[in-house]
């Protein structure tokens, strides 16, 4: 990867401190059906309140296909630096640079679109934009990667993506919506969901360093816009999350290269009415060995009205956050900068006194 320059390595050091190890729930998810899988969407419930985190086991995805497609990943990013940029616009590519308003880390990707053709480039051939591109211009399959590397990661993600579904059909269960308990899943699975499948390489910390130097930044703070995201990794460490409270000390995530981790988002937050927690994250660069994660983003259809469902409402019946089309939201999200809430602008509390701040004449 190419080497900081000065600013950049301003930006993204971080101080030597190493947090606790997070206390990661598990959900079995092949817990058979009874006492069992009652226990198991109950455990499900309590970490999306907790965390907006768990680890899931008994997933069902072969780990020869998800070691292969990471095996053929780490060929690819292994690949001279100006091979890799020429793929920038068939495997979204990209290097140090994340979204496209200023955000960097020790990290380079491939981001690709999901679509029912399998794992495609967003129309824009700019690397550092592409799921807000999407917005604009959708997805293209003419440009579409082919090869091995292509081919696994479209096996992978089908796997993955049925697997995100049985962990939303468990939450629904989990969550008590008996008749609407398909809504979830069908989020993330119909033909025009927007689902995204994210590859990250974070390389050791770089030699030009030298001994003493600070701790680097591989994906800065944030949470995850969609709702939600199914992670696993080559079993180094790095991942870390914030813990509930004031203050949000961070943890880290004992890596597991067999099980698969989940993050509530965004969405599954709003679509709670706040009950499950949108967890914020990032990651470290472990100092010796490199981290490659693969990430599977289940967002919904582009004109999908987000709201909380009527059966999460709770006692008051009040809603926490104004109706917006995820096209709304991500368009909102793509004007941030990674680590800024954006969820704040559609609770309803918060715009509520920006209006009347306005009505007084003193809105910034
Ligand atoms: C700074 C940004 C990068 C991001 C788009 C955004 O404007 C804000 C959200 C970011 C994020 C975080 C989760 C995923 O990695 C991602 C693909 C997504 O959907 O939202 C990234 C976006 C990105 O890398 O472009
Ligand atoms: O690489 C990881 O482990 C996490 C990456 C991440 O949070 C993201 O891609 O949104
Ligand atoms: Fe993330």
């Amino acid at each position: 990867m190419v080497v900081l320059a000065k600013g950049e390595l301003e930006q993204i050091a971080l101080p030597a401190a190493r947090p606790p190890a997070a206390d990661v729930r598990s959900v079995d998810l092949s817990a058979p059906a009874g006492p069992a899988r009652e226990a198991a969407a109950r455990a499900l419930v309590a970490a999306c309140e907790e965390h907006g985190f768990f680890r899931v086991t008994g997933h069902g995805v072969p780990v020869e296909l998800a070691r292969a497609a990471e095996a053929a990943a780490a060929g690819f990013f292994a690949r001279p630096q100006g091979e890799k940029e020429e793929e920038a616009p068939t495997l979204g590519y990209g290097s140090k640079s994340i979204g496209g308003n200023g955000d960097l880390g020790w990290v380079e990707y491939l981001l690709l679109g999901v679509t029912p053709a399998g794992a495609v480039p967003v129309a824009s051939a700019s690397s550092s934009t592409l799921p807000c591109a999407a917005v604009a211009g959708g997805y293209s399959s003419s440009s579409a990667p082919t090869g091995p590397l292509r081919d696994l990661l479209d096996e992978y993600t089908v796997a993955v993506r049925r697997m995100a579904c049985a962990v939303l059909e468990l939450m629904a269960e989990g969550l008590g919506l008996g008749a609407g308990a398909g809504a979830l899943a069908r989020l993330v699975t119909r033909d025009d969901s927007d689902c995204m499948l994210r590859v990250n390489h974070y390389p050791p910390r770089p030699d030009q360093l030298g001994l003493g130097a600070p701790n680097l930044t591989g994906f800065g703070a944030h949470t995850d816009p969609q709702v939600i995201s199914v992670l696993r990794s080559n079993g180094t460490s790095g991942l870390e999350i914030a813990l509930p409270g004031a203050g949000g000390a961070w943890a880290s995530v004992p890596p597991d290269r067999d099980a698969f981790f989940v993050n509530v988002g965004d969405t599954l937050q709003v679509l709670t009415n706040g009950r499950f927690r949108s967890v914020r994250h990032r990651v470290v660069v472990n100092s010796e060995r490199s981290r490659v994660s693969m990430v599977f983003f289940g967002g919904p259809p582009p004109g999908e009205r987000l709201a909380p469902l009527p059966q999460l409402l709770g006692d008051g019946r009040r809603s926490r956050y104004r109706e917006f089309t995820w096209t709304e939201f991500k368009a909102s999200g793509c004007r941030t900068r990674l680590g800024e809430d954006r969820l704040s602008r559609f609770e309803i509390a918060s715009s509520k006194i920006r209006e009347s701040l306005a009505d007084e004449g003193m809105a910034q």
